[in-house]
């Protein structure tokens, strides 16, 4: 039987210290900010929201949501990110992903600060990332990251595999485990063979955004097995892309959809604004 990997009470131990943290800072005239962009109403995204709200209250953190009507254009909203890049009272900015379609997302992401990127989606911060001198990193992979810690999973040496290539999860996530000398596969939709390929690795990370996608067939006894995925099935329950209770008793460590690297995501937001915060005001 696995272990299973705790994210929301990891991410609720971890805010407490941040809460203490910011408690400090706040005696010292200092008031951590965080202001979210929203473009539209998708509905996953007000959720994922909503919870940062509550983490941001939690911990003490002042945050605002800035939401504009989908229809917004791509110049009035890099408008709204140079006002909070001047903002001294906004440490972070955080642009809700996806966008609609006729905004370009790379344009959006290179608008803000890199100083106030509490995403990490900035090139700079992505590039330094690459070089191995991470400033923000993506919350989802730091998230993750931060699970192999709590929970002593040793990377150095293992075979890992990194299923989807997205900008936000797969490719920042293959340059941390590399970093902790993991050999790092990634895999997407392209990759042939792929069960037989990650029944080879020691970690499985799956963001691939299919539920249930990952079955027994992928994984070797004793992997561990990490779910980003958020997918719903056809009674609109939220799943991951791990069938959890086939693959559950060949893992020896596995993460739950919900409660696993969602909450997770959302502590990192939080920790990467309080060190902006630092970086901005004690400098
Ligand atoms: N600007 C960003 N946009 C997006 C990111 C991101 O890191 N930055 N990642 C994802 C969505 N995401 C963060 O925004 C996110 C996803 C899921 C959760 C979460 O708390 N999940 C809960 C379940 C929530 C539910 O009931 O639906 C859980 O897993 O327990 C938080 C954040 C895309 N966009």
């Amino acid at each position: 039987m696995a272990k299973l990997i705790k994210g929301r009470e990891l991410a609720d131990n971890m805010q407490e210290q941040m809460r203490l943290e910011v408690e400090a800072l706040k005696k010292q005239e200092i008031f951590p900010g965080l202001v979210v962009f929203l473009v539209g109403d998708d509905s996953a995204s007000k959720t994922y929201i909503k919870n940062k709200e509550i983490a941001a209250q939690k911990i003490g953190i002042q945050s605002k949501l800035e939401n504009y009507p989908s229809d917004i254009s791509e110049e009035a909203l890099l408008a709204e990110i140079k006002k909070y890049n001047d903002n001294p009272n906004y440490h972070g900015i955080l642009v809700q992903l996806p966008l609609p379609e006729h905004i370009d997302e790379e344009k959006v992401l290179l608008a803000i600060d890199p100083k106030k990127d509490v995403d990490g989606f900035h090139p700079l911060n992505m590039g330094k990332l690459l070089l191995g001198k991470p400033a923000a990193i993506p919350c989802t992979p730091y998230g993750i990251m931060k699970m192999f810690e709590a929970y002593e999973v040793d990377l150095a040496g293992k075979n890992a595999i990194v299923i989807g290539r997205s900008n936000i999860v797969g490719k920042p996530m293959a340059q941390l485990l590399l970093a902790q000398n993991a050999t790092v596969t990634m895999a997407h939709s392209y990759t042939k063979n792929l069960p037989a390929l990650a029944k080879q690795a020691d970690v499985i990370v799956s963001a691939i955004g299919k539920g249930n996608f990952i079955t027994e067939e992928f994984v070797k006894e004793g992997a561990v097995v990490i779910d980003v995925g958020m997918n719903r099935d056809e009674n609109g329950k939220l799943i991951g892309d791990v069938k959890f209770a086939e693959v559950e008793p060949h893992a020896s460590y596995i993460t739950p959809v919900p409660k696993g690297v969602g909450p997770m995501t959302i502590t990192m937001l939080m920790q990467q604004t309080i060190q902006a915060c630092k970086r901005q005001e004690l400098s």
